[in-house]
C-alpha cells in the first residue's frame, strides 16, 4: 500500500502522522510512505529524522481581516493543489490522509479532485479552518473526541483516538529518565509548553526557580527551542538548582512521558491524548491565542472528570502553579485519584483504529 501524509506547522500535527505511519509499517512491511509538508513547519526537521521520504509546497494560513496578504494565500492555495496534483499523480497512492495544519489543505482537496481516497484526522474537540474545509471533499473524518463529531457530516464521521496514544504505551520510562539526566527514583514534575513553548509558563517558572530548589522531587523543564537561549540567560542568573533540569526540546517523549509522574503544560490535544493513555494527572495551562479557544475545551474535557486541573492563563503565577504542583506531587492519595481519571479518558488502541479505518477504505 503506497500513502501520503500531510501535516504540519506544529508538533500536535506531526506527531500523530508519525505515529500512524509507525502502526502501519508494523501492519505491513511493504508499505510505503510520502510527506508532504512545508519547509518553514516544524515537520521538515522531525520527518527528516524518521528517515521518511519528504516533499514541500509552499501554504500559508488565511488572516481574519481581508487583506492583500489573504489574495496571496488564495494564489498560494491553487499553486499548492497544482503542486500536490503533479506530486500525488507521480507518486500513485491508495490513500491520502491529513492530520492538520494548513499545508494539508491543497494536498487532500487535490487529492480528493483526483478521486484518491482520503482521510483528514481531527485531534481537537473543535475543529481547525482547514479541516472544516476539507470536511466536505474528503471520505473520511477521524475525530478524537466526542464533542467533535457535530462539526462534520455524520456519515463519515469515525472516533478513532489519536495514535500518538497508542505509540506511549508500553515504552520503558526509566531509559526517558536517564536520557533526561533525571534520578531514577525521584518523582518527577515534567513542565513544558506544547511543542513550541510558552512564554508565559517560561515566566512562571523562572519565578519559582528557587522554590522549586528547595522540594524533594526533581523537575524537568521543557522551555521550547526559539524560548530557549533567552530562558537559560535568566536561570543561569537567578541559579539553577540541582534538581530542575532545562532543555530547549526533547525528541523521544514518549519514553520520558512514561518515566514522570506530573505535567504541567499546555493543553494541545495530542498532548492530552499521550497523557491519558498513560493515565497521568496534569495541570493544565490551556493558551488563549488559538481559534475558538480550543485548548480550554480540551483541557476542561479532562478537569471535568478530575484528571487534571486547569490553570488558566490569566490565572497564571509561580505561586499558585508551584501550590498546585505540590498539592498533587507531595499527596499520594490525590495522585492516584487523578491518575485512575486521566487513565479511563485515554485512548490507547487509537492507531489500531486509524490504521483500519486507511486499509477499509483502500480494500488492501
Ligand atoms: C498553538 C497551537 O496552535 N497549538 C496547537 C498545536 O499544539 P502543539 O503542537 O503544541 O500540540 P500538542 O501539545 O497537542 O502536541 C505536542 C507534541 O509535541 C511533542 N513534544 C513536545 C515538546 C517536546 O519537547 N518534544 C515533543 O516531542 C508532544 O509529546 C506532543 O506529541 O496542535 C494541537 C493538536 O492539533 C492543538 O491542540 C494545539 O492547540
Amino acid at each position: 500500500m503506497k500513502v501520503v501524509v500531510s501535516g504540519g506547522g506544529t508538533g500536535g500535527h506531526i506527531y500523530p502522522a508519525l505515529a500512524l505511519i509507525n502502526e502501519m509499517k508494523k501492519e505491513d512491511q511493504e508499505a510505503e510512505f510520502l510527506y508532504i509538508g512545508t519547509e518553514k513547519g516544524l515537520e521538515k526537521k522531525i520527518v527528516g529524522r524518521e528517515g521518511i521520504p519528504f516533499q514541500s509546497i509552499e501554504i500559508t494560513g488565511f488572516k481574519r481581516s481581508i487583506s492583500f496578504e489573504n489574495a496571496r494565500t488564495i494564489f498560494r492555495f491553487l499553486k499548492g493543489v497544482n503542486e500536490s496534483k503533479k506530486m500525488l499523480k507521480e507518486y500513485k497512492p491508495d490513500v491520502v490522509i491529513g492530520t492538520g495544519g494548513y499545508v494539508c489543505g491543497p494536498v487532500v482537496y487535490a487529492a480528493s479532485k483526483l478521486k484518491i481516497p482520503t482521510i483528514i484526522h481531527e485531534q481537537n474537540s473543535i475543529p481547525g479552518l482547514t479541516n472544516k474545509f476539507l470536511a466536505r471533499y474528503v471520505d473520511k473524518v477521524a475525530v478524537c473526541f466526542e464533542e467533535a463529531k457535530s462539526f462534520f457530516p455524520s456519515e463519515k464521521t469515525v472516533l478513532t483516538g489519536n495514535p500518538r496514544a497508542s505509540e506511549v504505551i508500553g515504552v520503558d520510562g526509566s531509559k526517558g529518565k536517564a536520557s533526561a539526566g533525571l534520578h531514577p527514583q525521584k518523582n518527577t514534575v515534567l513542565i513544558f509548553g506544547g511543542s513550541r513553548g510558552a512564554k508565559a509558563i517560561n515566566d512562571a517558572v523562572l519565578a519559582m526557580l528557587n522554590n522549586l530548589g528547595k522540594r524533594e522531587y526533581q523537575v524537568l523543564y521543557i522551555t521550547g527551542e526559539v524560548h530557549y537561549e533567552t530562558v537559560m540567560n535568566k536561570a543561569k542568573k537567578a541559579g539553577i538548582p540541582d534538581n530542575v533540569h532545562i532543555k530547549p526540546f526533547i525528541h523521544n517523549m514518549p519514553e520520558v512521558l512514561a518515566g514522570v509522574e506530573l505535567i504541567v503544560s499546555r493543553a494541545g490535544a495530542t498532548s492530552l491524548a499521550e497523557i491519558t493513555a498513560l493515565g497521568l494527572p496534569s495541570i493544565l495551562v490551556p493558551s488563549p491565542h488559538v481559534t475558538a479557544n480550543h485548548q480550554e475545551k480540551n483541557a476542561r474535557a479532562l478537569s471535568d472528570h478530575g484528571a487534571a486541573v486547569l490553570l488558566l492563563e490569566s490565572e497564571l503565577n509561580n505561586d499558585n502553579l508551584l501550590k498546585k504542583i505540590d498539592d498533587i506531587l507531595l499527596n499520594q492519595e490525590e495522585l492516584q485519584h487523578m491518575q485512575q481519571a486521566s487513565r479511563k479518558l485515554g485512548m490507547p488502541d487509537a492507531a489500531r483504529r486509524l490504521s483500519e479505518l486507511m486499509r477499509d477504505l483502500t480494500n488492501k
